[in-house]
């Protein structure tokens, strides 16, 4: 199978290599489409690749009958609709990493810009203007830098501005007193941040809680003639309580590379002599272009090749050490799900999820997505992945629960599997035994022991002698080689259980047959 990837947006030609090299990789680089063509084509690409520019949307994504995986060469994915991303199944990842020296030190030439005026200067001298008089600066030594979100790049920034000898005070809702003494620096509340500041820097994601995070009333609680710099995400600062901070005089100067709206020519802040602007430049380094887009080609191959990725954005991310000991699971879960379902064969209203053992330990958010993926696949098909499982099954009004018990059950690890329905409860349980691989072990209270792969029978029957004879002559007669058979009993001449693996699908005419033997109270045919 061939995957199309699509890069919409300008990534380095060195950081898509590893995508280049991969085989049954086939890749169109902007293409050059406007809105309207990129949704028209989007239905024949498996991953698309995007910088800032390209909109995301949730009719873009309701649209991509293929899409897969969106990856994001950079850190802000404002641009990428999450929740339709998640709905559809579509898994987004990001390169967290890759861009943060090239944010900070742009962070950093934009304070120094502002405190020496270097882009006005310039510019004057390139009017044929010697005046030295209008561009005298400030020291940036013992001049207080206000932090606002001190993640990865607000960090570096603070290293770099002590390395200016200034002070610098920090709000992150993160950020520990530890922390901030082990830096060098001061935490604060964001009023006290905005309050001792001289250059405020803001460094959060754009967020429902950050938008206009700094608007007229945070300029109102600055020091007169503070300047500010945005290097993160336009719509952080309110352009406009900006425009009239600076017209009023209250804020001094202002350097912005992210806007509201981008890209644009004209923009009203743009007229002021106090802003410097770039055209959000922050990453855009022959460095941080490559590392960005390796680290995604990375992600988007190892997607491809169903294995984790290493920076999932609508996944919660785990640590690289805790995915391989969990990622021997996937398998088994969604078997048991797709199992469990089949047998209940009803609309279910409740899936529990228990684990014992060593599986009490472990991260099993991932584990529990499989098993809702094995279960919903047979209502929905492909569509359903471990991105959207749980988000389908709360759609379909199907509550998931997990618990976790340390006994050992007589298995080092034991995942019980629950479905509940209108009548009454079903649940299967599998291992993976040491070098053998998955396991069934249990169906409802009978003890088993088969893969869970291929043509499968539950068969529930009287415990008579002759049944096992019975049963056998009736598959040879359909001309259906067993593979393998187990049996168990709940008490001698009760209910017991046939479990049988087979070598072709039961087709439904035969399974009725059999079903229509003495003793035999249920036939249940399961395609793993
Ligand atoms: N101009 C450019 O080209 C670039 C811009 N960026 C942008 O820079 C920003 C920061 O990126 P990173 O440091 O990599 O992200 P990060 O996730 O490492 O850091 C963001 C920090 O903001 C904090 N935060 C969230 N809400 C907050 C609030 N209400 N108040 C204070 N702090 C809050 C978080 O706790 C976190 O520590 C993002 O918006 C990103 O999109 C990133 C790279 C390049
Ligand atoms: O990584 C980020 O968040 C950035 O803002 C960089 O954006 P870009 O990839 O240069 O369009």
């Amino acid at each position: 199978m061939t995957y199309r990837v699509l890069i919409s947006d300008p990534l380095s030609e060195e950081g898509i290599k590893p995508l280049r090299e991969t085989e049954n990789i086939e890749i169109v680089k902007n293409p050059g489409w406007d809105e309207t063509e990129l949704l028209e084509n989007i239905d024949q690409f498996d991953a698309l690749l995007v910088r800032s520019q390209t909109q995301v949307t949730r009719p873009l994504l309701e649209k991509a009958a293929r899409l897969k995986i969106v990856g994001r060469a950079g850190v802000g994915v404002d641009n990428i609709d999450l929740d339709a991303a998640t709905e559809n199944g579509i898994i987004v990842v990001n390169a967290p990493n890759g861009n943060t020296n090239s944010a900070a030190e742009h962070t950093v030439a934009m304070i120094m810009s502002l405190s020496r005026n270097i882009p006005q200067a310039f510019h004057a001298l390139k009017q044929k203007q010697w005046d030295r008089k209008r561009f005298v600066g400030v020291e940036l030594k013992q001049k207080t830098l206000g932090v606002v979100g001190l993640g990865r790049i607000g960090a570096e920034v603070a290293k770099r501005a002590k390395g200016q000898r200034m002070n610098v005070i920090a709000y992150d809702p993160f950020l520990t007193d530890e922390k901030a003494e082990q830096m060098g620096i001061k935490r604060g509340t964001l009023e006290e941040v905005l309050q001792a500041g001289d250059f405020i820097t803001v460094h959060t994601p754009l967020l429902k809680e950050t938008r206009h995070l700094i608007n007229a009333e945070a300029f109102e609680l600055m020091k007169d003639g503070v300047q500010i710099v945005n290097c993160a995400r336009g719509g952080i600062i309110d352009e406009d309580a900006l425009y009239d901070a600076i017209v009023s005089g209250k804020v001094a100067g202002a350097a912005l590379d992210v806007f509201e709206q981008e890209p644009f020519t004209e923009h009203k802040l743009l007229t002021l002599p106090e802003v410097v602007a770039t055209p959000h430049l922050g990453a855009s380094t022959v460095e941080a272009q490559e590392i960005v887009a390796v680290d995604v080609s990375h992600d988007v191959i190892r997607f491809l090749e169903g294995k984790a990725v290493r920076h999932p954005v609508n996944l919660p991310s785990i640590p690289s050490e805790a995915m391989h000991q969990i990622e021997p699971y996937f398998y088994l879960a969604e078997k048991l799900g797709t199992f469990i379902i089949d047998l209940a064969n009803e609309v279910i209203s409740e899936i529990r999820i228990s684990y014992s053992g060593d599986l009490s330990e472990i991260e099993s958010g991932p584990v529990t997505r499989n098993a809702v993926k094995g279960i919903l696949k047979r209502y929905l098909g492909s569509r359903v992945n471990d991105v959207n499982a749980l988000y389908l099954a709360d759609r379909k009004g199907i509550t998931v629960s997990e618990s976790k018990r340390s006994a050992r059950k007589g298995f080092t690890n034991l995942i019980t599997i629950e479905v509940i329905g209108a009548s009454g409860s079903r649940k299967v349980s599998g291992t993976l035994l040491n070098g053998l691989g998955p396991r069934l072990v249990r169906v409802d209270d009978y003890q088993v022991d088969a893969t869970p792969e291929g043509h499968m029978v539950v068969i529930q029957h009287i415990d008579q002698p002759g049944v096992i004879g019975r049963m056998g002559s009736a598959f040879a007669e359909h001309n259906i080689n067993i593979a393998t058979m187990q049996v168990d009993r709940s008490d001698v001449g009760g209910n017991a259980i046939m479990l049988l693996t087979i070598d072709r699908h039961l087709e439904d005419k035969a399974l009725a047959e059999i079903a229509l033997l003495d003793e035999i109270k249920s036939v249940t045919a399961i395609d793993l």
